[in-house]
């Protein structure tokens, strides 16, 4: 078993580097935003800027997809879009089923971003008797218990799980048992999964607590400031006298 790992570490995609894939959905949702202004074409720098990625990255990152833009033109925005779309496999219909819908779930469930790019939600399971049934985002939930069949009917390889950290692997269990290779995780536990299955972890505490840390880092390099300039250059001397 291998414990909660996210990604492959090797290439998946004609030796594409896993760096430059993760990077590749924020090329995709900058170029998405140039194609709904009707912006043709995009110079690495303009889309670079966008993506918030360091231009020379960029271009390293096009090679691989083997698009090089035209010298003083840029890149053909909608060709981009369709090549980023094609690698990233978003030009398959990806049916995907949300596992606990709770107050996350249900959120998740009424998104409208998954649908427009190829996430199609094809259930909501939840083991709760009394959430079976009833709409969510216009969909009935259906009981856990049905979880195998609904896989295979839809033939999901992607489950989304939002259920109590302590359902979790037991959730998860279940969900690759019956054929899903890829799990994007949000309960705060750490899944263990066969090899060949990916999971992907979303911890929103995690990531203000990173915040968390830089804060207290700055704070700290403004007070080191304040005590240094109210030293002065002779150390105890104040830079600038009281007048
Ligand atoms: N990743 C994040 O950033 C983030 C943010 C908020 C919440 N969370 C986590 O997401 C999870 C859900 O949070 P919530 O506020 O929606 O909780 P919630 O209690 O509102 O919902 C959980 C749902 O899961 C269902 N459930 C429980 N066991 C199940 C099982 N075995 N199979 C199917 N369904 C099952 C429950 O019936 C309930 O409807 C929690 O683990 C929470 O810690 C993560």
């Amino acid at each position: 078993m291998a414990t909660g790992r996210n990604h492959r570490p090797a290439t998946r995609s004609r030796g594409i580097p896993e760096a430059t894939v993760a990077r590749l959905p924020l090329y995709l949702r900058a170029l998405t935003a140039l194609s709904e202004r009707s912006v043709p074409t995009v110079s690495s720098e303009e889309l670079a800027a966008a993506a918030g990625v360091n231009s020379a990255k960029l271009r390293k990152d096009f090679s691989y997809l083997g698009s090089y833009g035209t010298r003083g033109v840029g890149y053909d925005v909608e060709y981009l879009v369709y090549q980023i779309s094609r690698e990233l496999g978003l030009t398959q219909d990806w049916p995907v089923v949300i596992v606990g819908i709770g107050n996350l779930g249900a959120a998740l469930a009424n998104y409208g971003g998954f649908a427009s790019r190829g996430f199609r939600v094809a259930a909501l399971i939840d083991a709760d008797p009394a959430m079976a049934g009833k709409p969510v985002a216009g969909m009935p939930v259906q009981h856990a218990d049905e979880l195998e069949k609904i896989i295979s009917d839809n033939g999901v390889s992607i489950g989304v799980i939002a259920t109590p950290a302590g359902a979790a692997q037991q959730v998860c269990e279940r969900l690759v048992a019956a054929g899903v290779t890829s799990i994007l995780n949000f309960a705060p536990t750490v899944l263990s999964v066969p090899d060949g299955v990916d999971v992907r972890k979303v911890d929103l505490s995690i990531e203000l607590q990173i915040l968390a840390f830089h804060e207290q880092r700055k704070a700290g390099e403004e007070a080191d400031a304040e005590a240094a300039s109210r030293k002065g250059p002779d150390g105890d001397m104040p830079a600038v006298m009281p007048a």
